[in-house]
């Protein structure tokens, strides 16, 4: 039963709950795990939630102990969901051998490749079974959720949230991979999943979604950060490519580009409170 929710621990938290939960995920055919913190507030009415979506070597955990963001979460009463980056366990040879590609290596989508199609499906997993489930086990509205996440989290935020329009109403992202057709983990990971024709990957790389938007998508705007110490920056991120984007679809981006930052998670808590005073700002204005 995938509505069940197993608690794996629990631990209080800035008056809230930071929980560590497992299930039978359909989408999937494996358990999956996942982190959920729910701020005091939630112990009285639903709550509006944040997913965060993790990169490459990343886990369900890597968030809720690095990110830093349960205090002011705990403050302004928003939920955050973080689940794991991938499937595991499910017998794929090789699935673990390479650190940018299957294990904690999803970038989110529904793979058509053999032999990660029958459970690499984090899309539909996402987007059609957890997200549901968020609303009718926990104490969240899931008419308020924001995306967010980081690298290969950060293309999982940015395209999930153009590929879905309605489910997410605010997206930001810390170093996203921000044009995978043109990066090297990107064109590893959409070859091995998705297959060598390349027509098939545009549909999941963000800034090709973006220049194909007829109107601004989230005329709120959307906030990236970048570190320019990043090592991934040159080679892997190209956010001018999204930033260009943006610009041809009057798309408004906040992109700041900061002096000394590097990629890891002291950079993401760093201007973690930057992220969620974003998506406050957009989840909690009256409709
Ligand atoms: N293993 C890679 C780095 C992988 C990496 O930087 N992963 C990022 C996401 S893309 C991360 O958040 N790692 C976990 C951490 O920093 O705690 C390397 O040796 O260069």
């Amino acid at each position: 039963m995938s509505g069940l929710l197993r608690t794996l621990a629990e631990h209080r938290c800035f008056g809230g709950v930071q929980r560590f939960l497992e299930h039978d995920a359909h989408e999937i055919g494996l358990p999956m795990r996942l982190s959920v913190f729910l701020p005091p507030q939630a112990a009285l009415a639903k709550v509006p939630a944040l997913i965060y979506l993790a990169g490459l070597t990343c886990n369900e955990e890597t968030f809720a102990v690095k990110g830093g963001a349960q205090r002011l979460a705990a403050e302004f009463g928003i939920a955050l969901i973080a689940p794991d980056t991938s499937p595991r366990g499910a017998g794929v040879e090789g699935e673990a051998s390479d650190w940018d590609f299957g294990v904690a290596a999803s970038f989110y989508l529904d793979a058509t490749q053999a032999p990660w199609a029958p459970h690499w499906r984090m899309e539909s997993y996402l987007v059609r079974e957890l997200l549901p489930l968020l609303g009718e086990r926990l104490p969240i509205d899931a008419e308020r959720l924001g995306i967010f996440g980081h690298s290969m989290g950060g293309h999982g935020a940015l395209t999930l949230a153009l590929r879905h329009p309605g489910s997410f109403k605010s997206v930001s992202a810390f170093a996203p991979v921000c044009a995978p057709a043109q990066c090297a983990w990107g064109r590893k990971a959409f070859t091995g999943y998705l297959g060598g024709d390349t027509a098939g990957w545009q549909a999941h790389d963000a800034s090709r979604l973006m220049q194909r938007q007829q109107a601004a998508p989230f005329p709120e705007g959307i906030l990236i950060d970048q570190g320019l110490e990043d090592k991934f920056l040159a080679d892997q991120l190209h956010p001018h490519l999204f930033e260009a984007a943006c610009r041809e679809v009057a798309q408004p981006l906040t992109l700041r580009r900061h002096i000394g930052y590097d990629h890891g998670y002291y950079f993401v808590q760093s201007f973690m409170a930057d992220h969620l005073k974003h998506h406050q700002r957009i989840l909690f204005q009256p409709s």
